[in-house]
């Protein structure tokens, strides 16, 4: 099995380059695990309560789920993914089952700053944008598909996303084996990771 590990700030391509690199591969040979889904149950709380939290800062993250399950994937053992939503904040109390699968791609801003998560990654990718492209894209979507509204995107940019970025999410940069630009789309770096993926599988 190999576990590939995308990290990079919110709106840097993540799931964008995800979906690249596994357009050729077939669906039984790769599993996408998000950590969004691994953001904490937060049904203690009202649904005021949970627009306050810092999304953005690693105590936010279930990782000992999220660790728990990628041990169970490699063991070879199915797991329930949780379901997240961003219009509600919370867990859905849905589960997605994931099969194990000869690749696992783990997608996620804080991914990186994990360090038995860190461990587990063959290949440690972080995706690059700059702070304004992907506040630009940021905007967009949530808008779009999260909800949101312009002020909203503004107030969590200044006061927790900003902030976190830089205290937590960059810093990983380091951990990088590769690091992909995507202030345009780029499909040398996707054609560059599908190989060593490829090269892997043979
Ligand atoms: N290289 C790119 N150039 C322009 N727009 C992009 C690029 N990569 C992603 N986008 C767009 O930016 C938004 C955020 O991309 P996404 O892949 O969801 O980022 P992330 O998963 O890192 O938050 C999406 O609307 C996506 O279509
Ligand atoms: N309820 C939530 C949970 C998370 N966020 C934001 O999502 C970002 C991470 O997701 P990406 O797909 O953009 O990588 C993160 O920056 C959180 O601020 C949210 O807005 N609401």
């Amino acid at each position: 099995m190999l576990i590939i590990g995308i990290a990079g700030g919110t709106g840097s391509g993540k799931t964008t380059v995800v979906n690249q690199i596994i357009e050729e591969l077939k669906n039984e040979e790769v599993d996408v695990i998000s950590q969004d889904s691994y953001y904490q149950d937060t049904s203690h709380l009202t649904y005021e309560e949970r627009t306050k939290i810092n999304f953005d800062h690693p105590k936010s993250i279930d990782f000992d789920l999220l660790v728990s399950h990628l041990k169970d994937l490699k063991d070879g053992k199915t797991i329930e993914q949780p379901v997240y939503s961003f219009k509600e904040h919370n867990r859905t109390g849905e589960t997605v089952i994931t099969e194990p699968k000869k690749v696992i791609i783990v997608e996620g801003i804080l991914i990186l700053t994990h360090t038995d998560i860190r461990d587990m990654f063959d290949i440690k990718i972080y995706v690059h944008a700059d702070s304004d492209e992907r506040l630009i894209r940021r905007l967009k979507r949530d808008i779009n598909d999260r909800g949101r509204d312009l002020d909203e995107v503004l107030w969590r940019y200044q006061t927790t996303l900003k902030p976190m970025h830089q205290q937590f999410i960059e810093p990983t940069k380091e951990f990088a084996d590769i690091i992909i630009p995507t202030n345009r789309y780029n499909t040398v770096a996707v054609d560059i990771v599908q190989t060593i993926i490829k090269e892997r599988l043979a």
